[in-house]
């Protein structure tokens, strides 16, 4: 079944100026339900324009983008908030715990939002401590734990709503090499029991873990590469030959 649905999407920021920016020029793309997809592009390309319309932080300026039957134009603001906390699943680069919090309550602050009865949280925080591997740091607090221990926090945090679709925007910017591939890994398992993903990212080893790759250069969608078969090698050197053409400016 199709999860997100984009068509002809186009972002304008400041229309009245006298120097409008068109940073979504025109972005048409469907994800399917369990789909894991990376998004890459140089530096204002528009990969974060992107993932704000779909995160309902913004609206598209034209064009349509439905996420699991909601119109997401239709949104009034105070809409948009509830529909993030209900449907959507957040994994920042720099983690965004909340230090004044142990890292159990900040798992549960989603569910906390959403007034949930405290034994859901408990049952639903159960699967979660053993599947990423953090019941020994759940009750310490953000401050003693490693960045790559605050992600497994973060990817908690994001996976206890059971949102229809997980956003991760540079999940491994501030990690190095092997907590980077740890994280990664985790990734796959979650996608694998099920979760719809997109990824934002400028690294070639974090997108090859997607199975579907979308290039985005000024505004529009340039190219689009699946894994298939291919070994995580093998995929990450053909991203990396697609950015390095793209970077280029070649077709
Ligand atoms: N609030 C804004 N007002 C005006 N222009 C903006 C605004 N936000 C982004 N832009 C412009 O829109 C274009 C796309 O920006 P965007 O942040 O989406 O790129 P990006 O691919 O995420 O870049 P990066 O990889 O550096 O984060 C850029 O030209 C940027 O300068």
């Amino acid at each position: 079944m199709t999860l997100l649905n984009l068509q002809h999407v186009q972002r304008v920021y400041n229309p009245n100026s006298a120097n409008p920016v068109m940073a979504l020029k025109d972005i048409t793309f469907k994800v399917e339900e369990g789909e894991y997809v990376a998004i890459m592009g140089e530096s204002g390309a528009g990969k974060s324009t992107l993932l704000n319309i779909i995160a309902t932080l913004e609206q598209a300026t034209n064009g349509q983008a439905i996420l699991n039957g909601q119109d997401l134009r239709q949104l009034s603001k105070d809409d948009a908030a509830r529909y993030r906390r209900e449907h959507l699943g957040f994994v920042f680069q720099h983690f965004n715990l909340l230090d004044s919090l142990s890292n159990r309550d900040n798992v549960y602050l989603p569910l906390v939002l959403a007034k949930a009865p405290v034994a859901t949280m408990e049952e639903r925080i159960k699967p979660l401590i053993d599947r990423l591997r953090i019941n020994k740091i759940i009750d310490r607090f953000p401050s003693e734990i490693s960045g790559g221990q605050q992600q497994r926090i973060a990817i908690a945090r994001a996976l206890i709503t059971h949102p229809d679709l997980l956003l991760a925007d540079e999940p491994t910017g501030a990690l190095d090499s092997n907590t980077s591939n740890e994280i990664l890994e985790l990734f796959d398992e979650v996608n694998a029991n099920g979760q719809t993903i997109i990824m934002v990212t400028h690294s070639a080893a974090a997108a090859s873990h997607a199975k579907r790759t979308l290039f985005i250069k000024d505004g529009r969608i340039y190219h689009e590469l699946y894994r298939g078969d291919l070994s995580l090698k093998d995929y990450q050197q053909q991203i990396s030959q697609t950015m390095m053409t793209l970077t280029n400016g070649g077709e």
